[in-house]
């Protein structure tokens, strides 16, 4: 007789009647179908094999025990992604992402640098032979890389990074040395046990001129005994310049000085999608928590209700529930941007280099620190529960906190994007991202609640905040301040016009993908009434900025309040099938409060079981401390 599934009654009730296809919505994430069937087989082919599940928690683990088991797996996965039926590359991306492969790899992958930043640099830096030398053995595994830019003393400011290689023309080679302790390359990932090889950034210096910073292929170990190279501590000998600026030991400046930068724009591009993928996770774990989870007394004698009946949890995670949306088709916009930009940048064409570069940067800081602020939000909505680490949260934390310091400090990112704004907005050039700059909203400032009506307020703080800020960037230069000390001095209005303006990408492209989507009437519904919730949400979280640029009114607020807590209950309904459509597998969740049967406390339990301090009543540390502490009657 087949076992009952078991499914938690409340979880069962929430599924009841779904108005919509989830599938729909599963297609919609996936990019379609067959990448939906794609996904499945690959997960299948990949959580079904007994080799890649831990037999212990690692939490439990030495830290060189974790890297232990963590490149066992690593390495066991780079050979099933050869024999993957899905094909090499979605494979790779498959597992180097936030779903499958921390599913498998839970503490990190020590090969994921080797993939998500030495082959890109390979690919979009190398010349054609140098591509042809090395691309093959690296996708081939038969050497490893990092990427190794960030030093002890230097991360942000890439012009300050102290690591020189210097053009040698007598013996045509580049002498790469570490100058100081603050030159030591720290962070890259790999690069302390993993690597073989690394793509590093350094000073090239010509003919006693420094050129900046240029990317220099290096090897740091032995290939068969993995034996760190004599010298590779502070002095790199024999590296080669992944570029094609020296020739015959002439340098020749390249087009544009930031193509050197172009890994980072890669990467930050998959940021967002990462990010995002975690907070999918995050957002699934709470809500079917908060369904399963009955506490405390809304009606007085009625039964504990469901903590989701709450209005203050709905408005803990139904807008991270909405965010999941909005991030997914703006990370899908700016891939489309990466991908026509890069190709036209390969055929001498950078015209869309600068919007990339604003993009990428607006995106990547906005997306990772919106995540990292609603994770945290729906850990605090599971209470103590969603403080233990079997839950997940402090995992997916770390990995999304992360992504707002690594690949360029958020701070530093909205500066930059300030720097293309004010430009853009100074010399009123076209721009792809910021077309509204330059088509602003003409005609009365007058307030319209409706969908179009809050989207103009949000292009109306995007363009005034600019303009907010090149008036203080003005006043300082009136005052005789030096263009540097005024812009120090406008920062905060700069970063305030730099999240405007991705706030307002992220919006647009929301409320277009649903007006260009072909979606069947009740995914429609329920996704445009998320995206309402999440325009308003956004809007009352930073009103001032709307106060500031528009005719907005404290009646406009209260109403649109008001159409915000309408928007909650009505959306309550669907939470659970909302979150069950992201399709995520119960070992890619890896948390018991998330899981799809809603079995939460047998399986908190069970994890609790599998801790060495109980697998005894009585724990060895008794006798040799505290016995002698309870008998020493201080
Ligand atoms: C094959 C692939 C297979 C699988 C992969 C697929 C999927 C992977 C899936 C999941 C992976 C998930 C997540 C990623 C995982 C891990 C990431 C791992 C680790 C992180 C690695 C790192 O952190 S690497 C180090 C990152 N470091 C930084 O980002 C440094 C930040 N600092 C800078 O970028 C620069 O210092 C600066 C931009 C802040 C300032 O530079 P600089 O001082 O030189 O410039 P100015 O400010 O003076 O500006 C001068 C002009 O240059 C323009 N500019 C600047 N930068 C760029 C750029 N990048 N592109 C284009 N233009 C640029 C700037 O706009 C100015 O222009 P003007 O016209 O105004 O003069
Ligand atoms: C998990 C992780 C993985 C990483 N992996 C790699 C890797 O594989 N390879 C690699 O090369 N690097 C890696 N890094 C390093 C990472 O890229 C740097 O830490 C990051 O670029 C930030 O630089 P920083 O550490 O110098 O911070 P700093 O810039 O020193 O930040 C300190 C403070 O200074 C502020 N600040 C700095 N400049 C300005 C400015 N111009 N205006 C205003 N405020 C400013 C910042 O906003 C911040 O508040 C990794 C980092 C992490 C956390």
């Amino acid at each position: 007789m087949s076992k009952e599934i078991y499914e938690n009654p409340d979880l069962k009730k929430e599924r009841q009647n779904c108005p919509f296809n989830k599938e729909e919505i599963t297609h919609l994430l996936d990019g379609g179908k067959e990448k939906t069937i794609e996904r499945k087989q690959l997960e299948n082919y990949i959580l079904s094999d007994e080799q890649l599940k831990d037999a212990v928690p690692m939490e439990y683990l030495s830290h060189a025990d974790k890297y232990a088991e963590e490149l066992r797996k690593a390495c066991l996965l780079m050979h099933k992604l050869a024999d993957s039926p899905a094909g090499q590359v979605p494979t790779l991306r498959a597992l180097m992402g936030a779903g499958l492969g921390s599913a498998v790899l839970k503490e990190g992958n020590p090969l994921a640098l080797h993939y998500v930043m030495f082959i890109p640099a390979l690919m979009g830096q190398g010349t054609i032979d140098q591509q042809a030398k090395w691309l093959e053995k690296a996708y081939n595994l038969n050497m490893i890389g990092t990427y190794a830019q960030t030093e002890l003393g230097h991360g942000t400011f890439l012009r300050g990074l102290e690591t020189r290689a210097t053009y040698d023309p007598k013996t045509q080679e580049f002498i790469l040395e570490s100058p100081s302790l603050t030159a030591y390359k720290w962070w890259p990932g790999s690069l302390g046990k993993t690597a073989n090889y690394a793509v590093v950034m350094a000073q090239l210096y010509t003919k006693g001129k420094c050129e900046g910073t240029h990317p220099f292929m290096v090897q740091l170990r032995d290939e068969e005994t993995h034996e760190p190279l004599p010298g590779i501590v502070n002095m790199w000998l024999n590296p080669v310049c992944i570029s094609s600026y020296i020739h015959y030991g002439t340098y020749v400046k390249p087009t544009n000085s930031k193509l050197s930068y172009a890994t980072m724009v890669f990467v930050r591009v998959v940021v967002c999608q990462d990010v995002t993928t975690n907070l999918r996770k995050a957002v699934t774990i709470a809500t079917r928590y908060s369904c399963v989870r009955r506490q405390s007394e809304l009606k007085p004698g009625d039964r504990e209700p469901q903590v989701m009946d709450y209005q203050a949890q709905q408005n803990k995670l139904l807008p991270p529930l909405a965010a999941t949306f909005a991030f997914q088709l703006a990370a899908d916009h700016l891939w489309n941007l990466y991908h026509t930009a890069n190709n036209n940048i390969e055929q001498g064409d950078l015209e869309l280099l600068p919007d990339l570069h604003g993009l990428s940067c607006a995106l990547k800081a906005l997306c990772s620190s919106e995540a990292a602020n609603f994770v945290e939000v729906c850990r605090q909505s599971c209470g103590g529960h969603g403080y233990m680490s079997c839950s997940n949260f402090p995992r997916i934390y770390g990995q999304v906190t992360a992504a707002e310091t690594y690949e360029g400090e958020n701070t530093v990112l909205w500066l930059q994007v300030a720097r293309y704004l004010v430009k853009t907005r100074k010399e009123q050039s076209g721009g792809l991202s910021v077309k509204y700059l330059i088509g602003e909203e003409k005609g009365p400032k007058t307030v319209d609640t409706t969908l179009e009506g809050i989207v103009k307020l949000y292009r109306r703080a995007a363009v005034g905040l600019v303009d907010v800020a090149i008036a203080e960037l003005d006043k300082s230069g009136r005052k005789g301040e030096a263009p540097h000390d005024a812009w120090n001095h406008a920062a905060v209005y700069l970063i305030k016009a730099a999240q405007a303006h991705a706030r307002l990408f992220v919006v647009e492209s929301f409320v277009d993908s649903l007006k260009e989507g072909k979606l069947s009437a009740p995914v429609r519904t329920v996704l445009s009434q998320l995206c309402e919730l999440f325009i308003i949400y956004w809007l009352l979280e930073r009103s001032g900025d709307f106060f500031l640029c528009s005719n907005l009114t404290k009646q406009d607020l209260l109403l649109l309040n008001s159409k915000y807590v309408e928007l909650l209950a009505a959306i309550r309904p669907q939470a659970v099938n909302l979150v069950d459509s992201f399709d995520l597998r119960d070992e890619v969740l890896n948390s018991p409060l998330g899981c799809w049967d809603g079995n939460v406390y047998q399986r908190l339990f069970d994890e609790a079981a599998k801790s060495p301090l109980n697998q005894s009543n009585v724990h060895e540390s008794f006798h040799k401390y505290l016995k002698p502490l309870l008998k020493s009657n201080l």
